[in-house]
């Protein structure tokens, strides 16, 4: 009989961290605990954004609650290593990048028979659904897919960067960039290079990869943010500003809307 897909192990990635090293639960012990970035982000980045949510859409949240998801169900899958984690994974991941894309993906690039960006949700939807269906065909290269969608994002990102005069966001833009380098590099190293981090005793790349990934979304989210306030809510008077120091230019950004006297607040 075949193992079940809950079966601990029955993923076909095993990380480079040593398993059970730690405790008797939990198979990747830094892998699992490294997710928490997620669960203090999500929540943090669902308080700060409130008031750009009530302007442009309240499926701003909905990025945030996946991205708890995320967190939640890479604890699972680092737990357990069972291929049933390994999926609700990955398609949680699949999930949040498509909601962004429908939030976000500036309309100047919709494809012609696209007209509103609900028909543009609507056509990601349905790309989301068939992707989801398509993860199960051949899982060892779906964290492939995923990443490599990163690359589309960064052709978007310098396409509306060069048409961009606001320094603070240009210097967003590129620390989003270095982030994800370091991000990236951390998840390559700890998939292909693991005998050489072994061999000097240091096996916890993935949990890097899991805190940059999460403070370079949290820092790309607030550049696109930007962009499409500008497009959709342009009666809106935006600034970028730092937790918890408002003032300095050190923390996790978001996109904060300035009042204005008259206008109506959620
Ligand atoms: C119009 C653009 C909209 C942009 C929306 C971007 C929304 C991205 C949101 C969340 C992605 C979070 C990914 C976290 C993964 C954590 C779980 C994990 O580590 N899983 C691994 C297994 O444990 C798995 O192997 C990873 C798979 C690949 C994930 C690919 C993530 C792509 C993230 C894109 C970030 C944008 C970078 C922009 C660079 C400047
Ligand atoms: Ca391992
Ligand atoms: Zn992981």
């Amino acid at each position: 009989m075949p193992p079940s897909i809950f079966a601990r192990h029955s993923s076909e990635i095993d990380w480079c961290e040593a398993n059970y090293l730690h405790s008797e639960y939990v198979a990747e012990y830094y892998n699992t605990v490294s997710n928490i970035s997620f669960l203090l982000v999500g929540p943090l980045m669902m308080y700060l954004l409130h008031p750009y949510a009530c302007r442009r859409t309240l499926m701003v949240h909905g990025v945030w609650i996946l991205f708890i998801v995320i967190g939640l169900f890479s604890i699972y899958y680092h737990m357990t290593l069972s291929f049933f984690g390994q999926l609700l994974d990955e398609i949680s991941i699949l999930w949040v990048i498509c909601l962004g894309y429908s939030i976000w993906f500036p309309q100047t690039y919709f494809p012609r028979f696209i007209r509103s960006r609900g028909q543009f949700g609507l056509v990601v939807f349905i790309i989301a659904v068939i992707s989801t269906l398509m993860s199960f065909v051949k899982p060892t290269v779906n964290a492939y897919v995923l990443n490599s969608i990163t690359f589309h994002i960064l052709y978007v990102l310098v396409k509306e960067i060069r048409k961009c005069t606001n320094q603070d966001i240009i210097n967003l833009a590129i620390v989003s960039f270095c982030l994800w380098f370091v991000a990236i590099s951390c998840w390559l190293s700890d998939r292909f290079l693991c005998n050489f981090w072994k061999r000097i005793n240091f096996c916890y790349l993935h949990s890097f990869w899991h805190v940059f990934i999460c403070l370079t979304v949290g820092h790309v989210n607030t550049v696109f943010a930007f962009f499409d306030a500008q497009y959709e809510i342009p009666e809106c008077n935006l600034q970028v500003q730092y937790w918890p120091f408002k003032s300095t230019r050190f923390g996790l950004p978001y996109l904060a809307i300035a009042k204005k006297k008259n206008k109506k607040h959620c």
